[in-house]
């Protein structure tokens, strides 16, 4: 089942919980070693549509059936842990260690260190549950190689354990280089549900030719949301993700609009006439002049927007660092310029754009969605300036 719970932005929330998630599944992050799953797999660190659950009835040959990465009780001299290879490489922002239903057998403590290991051989390492001490020699020596690479994100910490109210173990996380594998330490034994890693993708844009056209607003080529006005079933960085989406929950969904017209009217175009909107606010991977738009509405079939348009503008980092405090909290009103006129949008939708409109390459997008809705995913196909 999708995620269907709101997305709700509570004050005492972190802000880096708006960015991307870099480590999760549908990334294409991955568990490529870990020193014991007994109980269960480390892979579940990293599912991102399916929030943890406890089913009470559910046990297998291994003990209680739970859902995130349980090691055994430990019995010898060390400590569980696991390395993760991120499904876009770049820069953490923050990390959430989330411990739900893990109550009288989460990990009392952890700590987390990072790598960049872009020129190192293919980790291709197998945890299992029975042979951990023939993975362990395999890994050291590879990671023996890489061992002046880890460096410290967090500390040995403790954690609080998986009850609704103390589950989210969060780390704002102030570390400024490209990170393309994590590891987690349990100290010294015991289960995490998910982890969540919460950064910005970060690609080499000097090696790519200038006349290639990309979507510049992936989330694999450093796209990322600053913000927006509603997000209560799903988060506008969904947008950005791999692919098509998987379901209703991998997209942007807004509430219902309240102040919809009771007796709804309709102007020449077909395009409804209401007074509200939603709106969502991203930062494309590079700058650049946009010649391609998709806008795919996929799975949103009886809640798809009535009609979308995109604004853009170019702002630099200092001028954006106006905009975003923490989240993004004024706007550029009159930066923003029309890439796309409001259209219908109840489906996978092309549009060439006008790159005189941009007059030169811009940097940020704003999609507004009328009156509200849900759209699945965003595409931005252009080019960085010569
Ligand atoms: N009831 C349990 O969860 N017991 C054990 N864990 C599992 N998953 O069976 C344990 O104590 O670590």
């Amino acid at each position: 089942m999708a995620d269907r719970k709101a997305v709700k932005i509570v004050s005492d929330q972190p802000d880096f919980l708006q960015f991307n998630n870099l480590a999760c599944e549908t990334a294409g992050g991955n568990v490529i070693f870990a020193t014991d799953e007994w109980f269960a797999p480390a892979s579940n660190l990293l599912k991102v549509l399916e929030p943890p659950e406890f089913i009470a009835s559910a046990f297998t040959e291994y003990g209680k059936w739970m859902d995130g990465w349980e090691t055994r009780r430990k019995r010898i001299p060390g400590h569980d842990w696991c390395i993760i290879q991120l499904g876009v490489p770049g820069i953490i922002h923050g990390l959430d260690v989330d411990t739900s239903f893990f109550t009288g057998n989460y990990s009392p403590s952890a700590s987390v260190q990072a790598a960049c290991l872009d020129e190192s051989p293919a980790l291709t390492l197998e945890g299992d549950r029975t042979g951990m001490a023939a993975s362990d020699s395999q890994f050291e020596a590879v990671a023996k190689l890489h061992s002046e690479s880890w460096e410290e994100l967090v500390p040995v910490t403790e954690l609080k354990p998986g009850y609704s109210d103390t589950c989210h173990n969060y780390f704002p996380i102030n570390y400024p280089s490209r990170v393309t594998h994590l590891r987690l330490n349990m100290y010294p034994d015991g289960g995490i549900a998910r982890l969540k890693v919460y950064g910005v993708g970060q690609k080499d844009w000097s090696a790519l030719p200038t006349q290639d056209q990309l979507d510049l607003v992936a989330l694999v080529n450093g796209g990322v949301c600053l913000g927006y006005s509603d997000a209560h079933f799903g988060h506008p960085r969904n947008m950005i993700g791999l692919g098509r989406s998987a379901n209703m929950g991998d997209g942007w969904e807004t509430a219902r609009r309240l102040d919809r017209p009771k007796n709804l009217q309709v102007d020449g175009k077909g395009i409804l006439q209401v007074p509200g909107y939603e709106w969502a606010v991203l930062r494309l991977g590079h700058p650049g002049v946009i010649s391609q738009i998709e806008i795919d509405t996929n799975h949103f079939k009886g809640n798809f927007p009535d009609s979308c348009k995109i604004e853009a503008c170019h702002l630099t980092p200092e001028e954006e660092g106006k905009y975003v405090s923490g989240r993004w909290s004024s706007d550029p009103g009159n930066k923003w310029r029309v890439l796309l006129q409001p259209q219908k949008a109840h489906h996978r939708h092309f549009y060439s754009c006008d790159s005189l409109a941009q007059s030169g390459p811009v940097s940020h997008v704003r999609l507004v969605i009328a009156p509200d809705g849900g759209v699945s995913r965003l595409r931005l196909w252009g080019v960085k300036p010569l």
